[in-house]
């Protein structure tokens, strides 16, 4: 069993329990519910985008304890002040340490910025928490969602007015993924099942095979500033990075400074 396929199977478990304590009507009554959705896709394409989603997670599987002491608040707002185009939030606990509340207050305090509800979505109960809890996009990962799921989930996402990352490995999950609601896709470096990493190799391989009409960003293991702009030279416009910024004592400057090395 991969991790992959660990994290699917405990997630089904908190969904189904999640569904039983909070009803869809009661996700919708959420204040956010309302509020106009901050385009990812259009930070990412503004002039003069630094292009980066920085992330805040504070564990992984594969790298275990990142930085556990970081606020939420500060290192958000931080980002936003140093230049994120948006700003990944982890939700999931068990694998991530991430909570709901850390979106919420990610909202509250930045209210202008484009945040990806950083989770694995196998259900549109999870597209409909995303939106009460003040997200702006979903990730949708083609490895773990068959390609019915994919065009179900993405086109509620739609509905409910949120834009949608689908995550890609290799071709086989491009081709297999319907992209008519898919405003990103983004080549993740990391193999989820092995963990194996160390290159932007798969995102280089797989430019060419995305959609034309589609935002492309570059996903994990990125730490080095000449990796961003050799990405930028292919046309990748977006790059997620989580670790690199994290695993200082001080993620929002370490973005800050990472910023400056890519202008
Ligand atoms: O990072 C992991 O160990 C991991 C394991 C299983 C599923 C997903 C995983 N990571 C999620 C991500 O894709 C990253 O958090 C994100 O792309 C940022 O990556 P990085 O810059 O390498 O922290």
């Amino acid at each position: 069993m991969t991790i992959l396929d660990q994290i699917i199977e405990n997630k089904q478990i908190e969904v189904a329990r999640a569904k039983e304590k909070v009803s869809v009507e009661e996700l919708q009554s959420s204040v956010y519910f309302k509020k106009e959705t901050i385009s990812l896709k259009s930070a990412l394409l503004a002039q003069n985008s630094t292009g980066i989603i920085s992330e805040y997670k504070r564990k992984s599987p594969s790298k275990g304890d990142i930085n556990v002491g970081a606020g939420i608040a500060e290192t958000t707002t931080g980002y936003a002040k140093a230049g994120a185009a948006g700003i990944s939030v982890l939700t999931d606990t068990v694998f991530f340490g991430g909570f709901k509340e850390d979106l919420l207050i990610a909202r509250e305090h930045n209210p202008s910025t484009p945040l990806l509800r950083k989770d694995f979505m196998i259900d549109e109960y999870q597209i409909y928490e995303a939106k009460a809890w003040g997200a702006d996009v979903i990730l949708l990962i083609a490895a773990n969602l068959e390609t019915e799921e994919i065009e179900s989930l993405s086109k509620k996402a739609h509905e409910l007015g949120l834009e949608v990352l689908l995550e890609v490995h290799n071709k086989e999950e491009i081709d297999k993924s319907p992209m008519q609601n898919v405003d990103i896709v983004g080549v993740n470096n990391r193999n989820l099942k092995n963990f194996a990493e160390n290159n932007v190799n798969a995102s280089i391989e797989l430019f060419d095979f995305i959609p034309n009409d589609k935002v492309k960003i570059s996903e994990s293991c990125i730490s080095h500033p000449d990796t961003v702009k050799q990405l930028r030279a292919i046309g990748y416009q977006g790059f997620l990075m989580g670790e690199n910024f994290m695993k200082t004592s001080n993620p929002a400057k370490a973005l800050e400074e990472f910023v400056e090395l890519i202008k």
